[in-house]
């Protein structure tokens, strides 16, 4: 089993021809790994250049401009994270990654601002680097862009109105994060990881790598997969949202990285993490949930469903 390359050239709006396709594509993957490469996309290829030239300027800033504007320092968990500093598999070592995170612009007097929900508020920007909030940004909205519409084809997916997500995305939570995996080391052992084993917490995420490789996909049978780079194409995977939106139904696998065949190069790469509205609420959509059955997993807000993740790794 590997994972699919799910092209989206004829299924880019509501009504597409090529719709019905792609949501069958994005079912098998779904119900398999949860993970699947899209294609013919439309986010132009500059534009995705352009963020890793400023991932890498981002993380080439010197260690007391990073310390400055740590995720430490803000509530909500915008800016610089260390080398080391998260541990996604607990029973590995701490990850070899040192990332930027940013998030979508809210105004200060948007309600979930004001209520002061984990996400929404202000980013930490290097002055060092006056583009970026500009660029993030941009690069932001396109990929909200392109996970809207990949919730239209889940919806499709699951045999519902292509727009029944849609009123969950109003007010979205995003994240977008860039990061830098030193070369593996000579002295790794077994628990030497990059980004330790662990699914993602929110609904999609939607990364671009750069052409290092390393990302391994834990397939059902247990097997680790390479999910190879692909140029021009983004690995798109299920977080544990998608279980919790469908009873099960379809799968957010275990990932890791180890950056072991890079010649010794760092690798790169930007995920970027979508999660409904804060207060959208995550429980089994209709047809996966029979009557009188009980959900598998409690039904909760999205932003319950993040504050429980977050706590499990940043403690
Ligand atoms: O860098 C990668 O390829 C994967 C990163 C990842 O899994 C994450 O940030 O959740
Ligand atoms: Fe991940």
């Amino acid at each position: 089993m590997s994972i699919p390359v799910i092209d989206l050239s004829d299924a880019r709006t509501p009504g597409s021809a090529g719709a019905t396709t792609a949501a069958g594509q994005l079912r098998d993957a779904a119900l398999a790994s949860g993970f699947f490469y899209v294609t013919g996309h439309g986010i132009p290829a500059e534009m995705v250049q352009g963020q890793f030239d400023l991932a890498r300027a981002l993380m080439d800033l010197p260690d007391q401009v990073k310390d400055a504007l740590s995720i430490r320092r803000s509530p909500i968990m915008r800016g610089f994270e260390r080398l080391g500093e998260q541990t996604l598999d607990a029973t590995a070592r701490p990850d070899l990654k040192e990332s930027f995170y940013c998030g979508m612009h809210y105004a200060p007097d948007h309600p979930y601002v004001l209520a002061g929900y984990q996400t929404y508020g202000p980013n930490q920007w290097p002055v060092e680097l006056p583009d970026a909030p500009e660029r993030c940004e941009a690069y932001i909205h396109a990929m909200l862009g392109l996970c809207r519409r990949l919730m239209q084809l889940m919806a499709l997916s699951l045999r519902l109105p292509e727009d029944f997500f849609d009123a969950s995305s109003h007010s979205p939570m995003v994240t977008l994060r860039m990061i830098r995996y030193p070369a593996h080391p000579d002295d790794a052992d077994e628990r030497t990881f990059g980004a330790g084993a662990h699914t993602d917490w929110g609904a999609l995420t939607v990364l671009a790598q750069d052409d290092c490789g390393g990302l391994e996909v834990q397939m059902p049978d247990g097997r680790w997969v390479e999910a190879a780079p692909l140029p021009g194409s983004f690995v798109v995977n299920l977080g544990d949202m998608i279980p919790r939106w469908t009873n099960g139904l379809y799968r957010s696998n275990p990932h890791r990285v180890r950056n072991l065949h890079s010649a010794g190069r760092a690798r790169y790469s930007i995920p970027f993490f979508y999660e409904p509205d804060y207060l959208a609420r995550i429980e089994p959509v209709p047809g996966t949930l029979a009557p009188g059955e009980t959900p598998l997993l409690k039904p909760c807000t999205a932003g319950e469903h993040l504050r429980e993740m977050y706590l499990r790794t940043y403690g």
